[in-house]
């Protein structure tokens, strides 16, 4: 593994409301490496976005974090104000968020929505500044006539390429990306993606990629992180998860990846798997026990590195302990 870019530590993050505290992030551990791609993959509500936006300083107001810190090039981000956020946001770090429609100002044409960036970062002539948002744009895939539109008179696999050249004009050293492609189809998803992976590549840069999609995860990430209500359930590189993975949670999402040979046979999706909780709250899952896949669990156990660079929360099944 090269030097961390970002180290989090022991990530906790609740919601407050008038009657109640619900604890979306329990102690999160996590690295990105320079010049690498770590995935974060898990269920809905498991928590992978809030621990994204907790690196940008973006969470919601009713959101806060309880402990822990995050290292970005030995800096706490946690320390920081929101002036010095406002910094770091869109040139050291970048996010392009899953919903293009919702991101892009529908009144403002794309040469002004990437200049707007450009400005707020570059001390740059106008001549520079609209030259720069053509070759972002060009780097993008988008020809210069796209300068000249609204969002509303491109496709959903343009919008998100508009957004990768805002989210990349500042050149961050580290880019969040954050279900990047859901809503798009399978040829323009890779295409998008391996814009992402060849910025990385060019530009030594880092990239957080937020996902469900185990095959996502096999084709671009170098290290995974697999999130469980709110907690990793297992970490370690790409590899050696696919090789062996340990938790029932994961093995459920390599086995939900389509196979080549399995065209005829319905593939197990993620959703087969039924998390009936014992006590579940809202969308998050209670601590103490879970299941998964009919099965009762015992609380799992802290991160347990059971071989090098390969680290597991193990569980023990409460009937296999006579209970
Ligand atoms: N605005 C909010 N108000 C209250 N609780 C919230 C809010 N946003 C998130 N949460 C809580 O935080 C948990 C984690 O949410 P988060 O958005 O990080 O999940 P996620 O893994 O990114 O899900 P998805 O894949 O659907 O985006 C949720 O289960 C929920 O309990």
């Amino acid at each position: 593994m090269s030097a961390p870019l970002l180290e989090i530590k022991d990530l906790h993050v609740s919601f407050y409301d008038k009657k109640s505290k619900i604890t979306a992030v329990q102690g999160v551990d996590l690295t990105i490496p320079n010049g690498e791609t770590v995935a974060v993959i898990g269920e809905s509500g498991s928590g992978k976005s809030i621990t994204s936006l907790s690196i940008l300083g973006l969470l919601p107001l009713s959101a806060s974090v309880d402990n822990g810190s995050i290292l970005f090039k030995d800096h706490n981000l946690l320390k920081f104000s929101n002036k010095e956020m406002q910094q770091i946001r869109g040139s050291e770090i970048s996010m392009v968020f899953q919903d293009a429609q919702a991101s892009l100002n529908p009144a403002m044409k794309v040469g002004v929505l990437i200049t707007e960036g450009l400005k707020a970062r570059k001390k740059l002539t106008k001549h520079e500044q609209r030259s720069e948002a053509l070759r972002l744009l060009r780097m993008v895939g988008l020809k210069n006539h796209v300068y000249d539109q609204f969002p509303s008179q491109l496709s959903g696999g343009m919008k998100q390429r508009v957004l990768i050249a805002m989210a990349l004009s500042g050149e961050p050293s580290l880019l969040i990306a954050d279900e990047p492609t859901t809503s798009l189809d399978v040829t323009v998803q890779s295409q998008i993606l391996d814009l992402i992976n060849d910025y990385k590549i060019e530009n030594d840069a880092s990239i957080l990629l937020i996902t469900h999609d185990f095959g996502v995860v096999a084709e671009y990430a170098d290290r995974v992180y697999v999130m469980f209500g709110g907690k990793v359930v297992e970490a370690g590189d790409v590899y050696t998860l696919f090789r062996n993975p340990i938790h029932p949670y994961t093995k459920g999402l390599i086995s939900s990846i389509p196979k080549i040979s399995d065209t005829e046979e319905r593939l197990k999706s993620v959703s087969d798997f039924v998390f009936e909780e014992v006590g579940y709250v809202g969308r998050r899952f209670a601590p103490e026990t879970y299941s998964i896949e009919n099965k009762v669990y015992d609380a799992p156990s802290e991160l347990v590195e059971v071989e090098p660079d390969h680290y597991v929360r193990l569980f023990v099944e409460k009937e296999a302990v006579g209970r």
